[in-house]
């Protein structure tokens, strides 16, 4: 799909990866909207974007706040084509440790935003581009990229809550795929390595520099436009659909 002049929701596109997405595109021409719940760094990325991109305050896990987000997204571009699913938390808590027993609300609240948002938006973004008009010689109406991340299969110590959110959208992409590919949808899910930006900043350093020490070639961590460059050749490249992509410089995370 071409990106100029596209109707682009990135979800969590005020930080981070999501923000890399934002510009990038916005870049490439398209049209782009913030879903994400901090305002502050939404509406400071938005402005600086120019008129082109908006920003919307949602929390992806509510229904009714991402049903308002696509109306006002669908009025700034026109057409929602491209929905990226970036929102996402990480925590880090073992199932027994001195602190006591893993808690069932950190565990709900991992699920709750990064898998059960992830669907929220895809449901309901599916079905705006369902409406729009049939692209190329393929047919092609939307691409949607979802963020997973290798804890999906290298997890580590503390990481059952994430790892299954992350697990669980991996899990998801091939099932909407195949639903989706009538209507000339895409589904492709990006898992990560270890990248640079706020989220991984909340590590201790010294956890920090020890992953981007495990990571083989190149030994750093990543960086969000290296993120957002294959997100944009996802979106170029019609064959790609229905697999997860691992982005993470042949790590394969220890177990802790
Ligand atoms: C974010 C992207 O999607 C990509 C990624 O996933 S990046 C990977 C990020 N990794 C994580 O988030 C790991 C999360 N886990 C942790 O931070 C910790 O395991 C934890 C905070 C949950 C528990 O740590 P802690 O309370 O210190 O565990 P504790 O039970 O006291 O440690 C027991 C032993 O296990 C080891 N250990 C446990 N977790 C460890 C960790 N994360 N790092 C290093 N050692 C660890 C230690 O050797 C420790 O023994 P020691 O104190 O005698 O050296
Ligand atoms: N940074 C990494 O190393 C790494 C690796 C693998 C996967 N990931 C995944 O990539 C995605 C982006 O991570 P990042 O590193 O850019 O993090 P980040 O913290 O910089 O950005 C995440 C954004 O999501 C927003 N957000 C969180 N919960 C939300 C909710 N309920 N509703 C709306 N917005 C919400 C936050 O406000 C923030 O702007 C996450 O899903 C994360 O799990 C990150």
């Amino acid at each position: 799909m071409h990106i100029a002049n596209k109707g682009v929701i990135v979800t969590g596109g005020a930080s981070g990866l999501g923000a890399a997405c934002v510009r990038l595109l916005t870049e490439a021409g398209a049209r782009t909207t913030i879903i994400d719940f901090n305002t502050e760094t939404g509406t400071a990325l938005a402005n600086e974007l120019g008129e082109a991109c908006i920003f919307v305050k949602t929390d992806v896990t509510k229904e009714e706040e991402v049903q308002a987000a696509l109306q006002a997204a669908h009025a700034h571009s026109g057409e929602i084509n491209i929905l990226i699913n970036c929102a996402g938390i990480g925590v880090a808590e073992k199932i027994l440790s001195k602190r006591g027993i893993h808690t069932l609300a950190s565990f709900s609240k991992v699920i709750s935003v990064n898998l059960i948002g992830t669907f929220n938006v895809i449901r309901l973004a599916s079905a705006l581009m369902a409406e729009n008009q049939p692209e190329g010689e393929d047919g092609e109406r939307g691409v949607i990229i979802n963020t997973a991340s290798v804890a999906a299969f290298d997890g580590q110590i503390g990481q059952a809550a994430y790892s299954a959110s992350k697990g669980g959208i991996v899990g998801m992409t091939l099932p909407i795929a195949r639903e989706l590919a009538s209507l000339g949808i895409r589904v492709v899910t990006i898992a990560p390595g270890i990248f640079d930006t706020p989220l991984m900043a909340g590590l201790p350093e010294a956890a920090r520099v020890s992953l981007g020490q495990q990571v083989p070639f190149p030994s750093r961590l990543g960086r969000p436009d290296e993120y957002a460059s294959l997100a944009k050749h996802i979106i170029e490249n019609t064959m790609l659909n229905g697999e997860t992509i691992r982005l993470d410089g042949a790590i394969r995370m220890s177990s802790h």
